[in-house]
């Protein structure tokens, strides 16, 4: 396995009210990346924010890696106001979506890398036509809206097809991702990992995503 080991928390149950605070702990606790999510109240039942704050959070921060995960009904609508925000990776659910490719080419060509998402209802195999476009797949482990749901196990076979497929593919778990699961999503390929309640309601945040690091690591230096 040619991978990398990145943890990238999520702020979705963090103090949205003072992001940028919230952000900069995070970063300063060890974090790789920051997993912003956005959601429409339309894709999914629940709103959070969108290119606007994303935009002034970048004010705030500008070097750390932005990933925003795009659970919204139309993809394509916010590819040049995330490009706009300094956004590095575009990640979408391909649910909604008809023309995959088309949504890929102009993520890229907005200078974003570009991740495909899938909820957990959604069949892997169904990725590998577009896997040439990806730079990263998002397998869900909650069904998408909400932070604190419980992790769901059995979307690791979907991890392990992905990585048995496509060894130096960059593999994300997102939902319920904490000390206590990380160890399948490890073991299953995972190597890019978001964690929301965790992290953020951990009194010592950079404490569990040492323990999220070594558990990933461990697999990684194995193989
Ligand atoms: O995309 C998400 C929910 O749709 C969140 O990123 C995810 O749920 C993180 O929070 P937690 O670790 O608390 O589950
Ligand atoms: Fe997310």
């Amino acid at each position: 396995m040619s991978v990398k080991c990145k943890i990238g928390p999520s702020v979705l149950n963090a103090d949205l009210s003072d992001l940028s605070e919230a952000s900069t702990k995070l970063l300063d606790s060890g974090a790789d990346y920051l997993h912003l999510d956005v959601m429409d109240g339309h894709f999914v039942p629940n709103l959070t924010f969108g290119h606007p704050v994303v935009k002034c959070l970048r004010n705030k921060i500008p070097k750390a890696f932005f990933e925003t995960h795009m659970m919204v009904s139309k993809p394509e609508q916010w590819i040049e106001p995330m490009a706009d925000a300094k956004v590095d990776q575009y990640t979408f659910h391909i649910e909604p979506v008809s023309d995959v490719p088309s949504i890929c080419r102009q993520v890229k060509e907005a200078g974003m890398k570009v991740g495909l998402a899938l909820k957990p209802g959604t069949g892997v195999e169904v990725v590998a036509k577009y896997i040439d476009m990806a730079d990263m797949v998002l397998i869900m482990t909650v069904e998408p809206g909400f932070g604190g749901q419980k992790f769901m196990t059995n979307m690791m076979d979907k991890v392990r097809w992905l990585r048995e497929n496509y060894p130096s593919l960059d593999i994300e778990v997102d939902g319920g991702v904490g000390p206590s699961t990380i160890d399948a999503c490890a073991q299953a390929g995972a190597n890019m990992i978001v964690s929301g309640t965790a992290v953020t309601g951990a009194t010592d945040p950079s404490q569990v995503i040492k323990t999220l690091r070594n558990s990933v690591e461990k697999v990684i230096n194995k193989s």
